[in-house]
């Protein structure tokens, strides 16, 4: 469990997370998301205890992050970007490097290369991988102490499809096994998909939380998507869903005949996204 209370961190006069309070229960999935600068990063680093708020109180399990950031270290597993491998050692090698910090027996290791797929290149140099093996190694590091709660930013970011799904399924299966999970995306569709819950920040401020499934009915615009002939052409239009205009304009079509294809869009998440921010991303 996770809880944020009145929480502000400032820069000089600037409040870059602006009195934010919400708690995330044991075992959710919970996605992040806001355009860049939103506060997300810093938001994260403070639940983590890397950075301390100006106010504001921060509870990781029962622990009071702020009093003592040392007592989540053994509760927490974070996947952030430009973490450090040691290039020259192999993935194995960087993983029992960790597992001897954490005192985790070289199984449970054996068992985490498998799981993320790992194995086959054991024994290969970290620096001779692609970005989507060291990201699987990343992973695998922080899931080698069996953490209760896994952050990960971006775990996707610039990665090939395959390799988005191979991590995104692993995600998947490590939270239906009981971790809270706690995934900042910039990817509509990957929080969509992933998330039991989503909060989404804008300029320093949570403006919402909830299930993704509830934000669309709420912020998202149900589109009809209409193609008709028009003077020998197709022509093509997305109409806002159950207007009177969009009633008459296509009552009319069907009655001249000209409608080719007809359908209903169910909003995205990314109009939802773009409603609650007003800026649009991917
Ligand atoms: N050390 C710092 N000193 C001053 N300002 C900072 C510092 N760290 C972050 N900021 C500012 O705080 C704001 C929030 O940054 P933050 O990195 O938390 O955003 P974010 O939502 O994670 O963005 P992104 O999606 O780009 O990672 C930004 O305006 C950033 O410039």
């Amino acid at each position: 469990m996770i809880e944020l209370n009145r929480v502000i961190k400032c820069y000089g006069q600037k409040n870059v997370v602006n009195d934010i309070s919400f708690s995330i229960p044991e075992g959710e999935l919970f996605g992040f998301l806001g355009p860049n600068g939103a506060g997300k990063s810093t938001t994260i680093r403070m639940i983590t205890g890397l950075l301390k708020p100006t106010s504001g109180s921060i509870i990781v399990n029962g622990h009071d992050v702020i009093a003592n950031k040392k007592s989540i270290c053994e509760d927490i597993g974070v996947v952030f970007e430009l973490q450090n491998l040691y290039l020259r050692s192999s993935i194995e090698e960087n993983l029992k490097l960790f597992a001897a910090l954490y005192r985790v027996n070289d199984k449970q290791v054996n068992q985490v290369m498998e799981e993320l797929q790992l194995t086959e290149r054991r024994k290969m140099a970290v620096k001779k991988l692609s970005k989507g093996w060291k990201q699987r190694v990343l992973i695998a590091r922080a899931l080698l102490h069996q953490p209760k709660i896994l952050f990960l930013d971006e775990p996707t970011s610039g990665l090939d499809p395959n390799t988005a799904i191979l991590i995104r399924n692993h995600i998947k299966r490590v939270n239906e096994k009981g971790t809270t999970v706690v995934l900042t995306t910039h990817d509509m569709y990957e929080a969509d998909e992933m998330s039991n819950r989503v909060g989404i920040m804008n300029e320093g401020r949570l403006v919402a939380i909830d299930t993704p499934e509830r934000l669309k009915q709420q912020h998202g615009k149900n589109e009809i998507f209409v193609e008709y002939k028009d003077n020998g052409n197709i022509n093509k239009k997305n109409l806002p869903f159950g207007t009177n205009e969009t009633n008459q304009f296509i009552a009319q079509l069907i009655k001249e005949g000209r409608v080719v294809n007809i359908h209903t869009m169910e909003s995205s998440f990314s109009t939802v996204f773009a409603e609650l921010t007003g800026r649009k991303l991917n």
